[in-house]
This record gives structure tokens, sequence and C-alpha cells, in this order.
């Protein structure tokens, strides 16, 4: 039995192939504060190994957005379990974690930094003041996004000022510099050009990723594998 096929309760159990994010049971109805709301996905299992890339398929509004905030632990869900791999001993939970240590090493790009307030680099300077990134090496976030084009400049304007691709862009160069065991991608380069796609994906590539994409063609450039949450809250994983 691979790890992929164990839906065992013991969820922490360490196997030969640990991954580095397991989730289980992962559930969440479209209204939480509704016990009779309708699912919007139900029961998602997968196991997320070293340098894998899980693309998430979907019709818009099916949760694909939701199941990431959830891993993320931004937002609250039905029922489940997410583990992270944080020493190859142990699977550990949010809980055993501390929340902000699991979202820097889980950590959510938004599709919308637009709604960000202030500049890019007030943003750095606020995710460089919380304890948990004092503690930890950063990347210098300015060079990543220059090899995507991005210029100095442009950090220091306010978020809306930028244009959708240069936002996305500095958001990613963000999350890259901080260097997070698993990033979890909303549609990372959904307003960027065909270029500058690649070049994003191309920096990507060796990393741990949860990727929603509406794009078949980056789906088959980028995935190991493909999560599809259906309109019925089942989901296909292949
Ligand atoms: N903050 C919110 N409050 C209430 N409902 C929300 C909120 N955000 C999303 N929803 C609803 O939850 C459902 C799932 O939304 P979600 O954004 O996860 O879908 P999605 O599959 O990512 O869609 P898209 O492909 O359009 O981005 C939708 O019906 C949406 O209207």
């Amino acid at each position: 039995m691979t790890l992929s096929d164990d839906t065992s309760a013991n969820y922490g159990a360490v196997a030969s192939a640990t991954p580095v994010l397991r989730v289980r049971e992962m559930t969440r109805r479209r209204d939480e504060t509704a016990k009779d709301s309708e699912y919007l996905f139900y029961d998602v299992n997968f196991d997320l190994h070293e340098g894998e890339v899980l693309v998430v398929r979907g019709p818009s509004g099916v949760g694909k957005t939701t199941i990431l905030r959830c891993i993320a632990q931004l937002t609250p869900y039905t029922a489940g379990v997410c583990l992270l791999n944080t020493d190859a001993k142990e699977l550990k939970s949010p809980a055993d974690l501390g929340i902000p240590q699991w979202r820097a090493d889980v950590m959510y790009v938004s599709q919308r930094p637009a709604l960000m307030s202030g500049s890019p680099l007030d943003f750095v300077d606020m995710v460089n003041s919380f304890a948990i990134q004092k503690s930890r090496d950063h990347y210098d976030p300015v060079e990543i996004a220059e090899d995507w084009g991005i210029s100095s400049d442009l950090w220091e304007k306010k978020w809306p000022e930028l244009s959708g691709g240069e936002q996305q862009r500095i958001a990613l160069a963000v999350a890259l510099s901080c260097d997070p065991k698993v990033l979890l991608l909303d549609e990372p380069t959904s307003a960027l050009d065909p270029q500058s796609t690649l070049m994003v994906e191309d920096a990507l590539s060796s990393r741990t990723c949860i990727w929603i994409t509406h794009d078949d063609a980056q789906e088959s450039r980028v995935s190991s594998r493909s999560l599809t949450i259906h309109p019925d809250a089942s989901y296909t994983l292949t």
C-alpha cells in the first residue's frame, strides 16, 4: 500500500516515502455556519511529496480557492486533517506547530493582491515583522522579481497602481523569498503574458505546490497530478 492509498486513522504514521503534506477527509460546507448547508467538497484525501505539483481544477465557484485557504488554515473547514512533514520523523498538525509556523511553511498566495493596502515594500516589512519570519532565512524578493522583469521602483507603488501581472509576480516573489515548504498558488499566472508565464513556471519547477489553474496547457506543463473538484462535492485525483 502506498501512502496515497493510506486512509487508515493513523494519519501521522510515517512510511517509506514521507509526504511533505498530507490531507485527509477535508470537508467543507458552502456555509460553515449552517448545518444543513450543502457540501462544497467532501472527504478529500491526498499526499503531496517533495517537488510535486498538484494542480487543482474544476468549474468556477466549485471551491478551489476555498480548499487552498482551508489547507492554509485561513478558512475554517467542517472536517478533516492537514499534516506537515517538518523533520521526516513525524507529521505534525497546525495545532502541533502553531498557526504562525503552519502558515509560514504552507503559504497561500492570493489571486488578488490588489486588495492589500500600502505598497509591496510595506507588505515585505509586514511579513518580516512576524516573529516566525524573523527566525528564518529569506531570499531577496526584489531580486527574484527582477528575473521576471519587475523593476525595483515598482515595489514602492501602491498595490492598486500596479498591473495585475505585476501584482502577481511581486506577490509570488515575496512568497518565494520566505522559502515555504509548500506553496498554495491561486491562479498565479492568470494575468501574465505567455513569456512571463513560462518564466514563472520555470522558477517554480523545483517547488512543492498546490496550483489552481483553468489552463489545460499549463496543467500539462506543470502538474505531477491533478485534483478535480466536481459541482456535486466529489473529487477526482489523477
Ligand atoms: N468570503 C466568502 N463568503 C461567502 N462565500 C464565499 C466567500 N468566498 C467564496 N465564497 C463562495 O464559496 C464558493 C466557492 O468559492 P471559491 O472561490 O472557492 O471557488 P473557485 O472554485 O475558486 O472559483 P473560481 O474558479 O471562480 O475562482 C462560491 O460559491 C463562492 O461564492
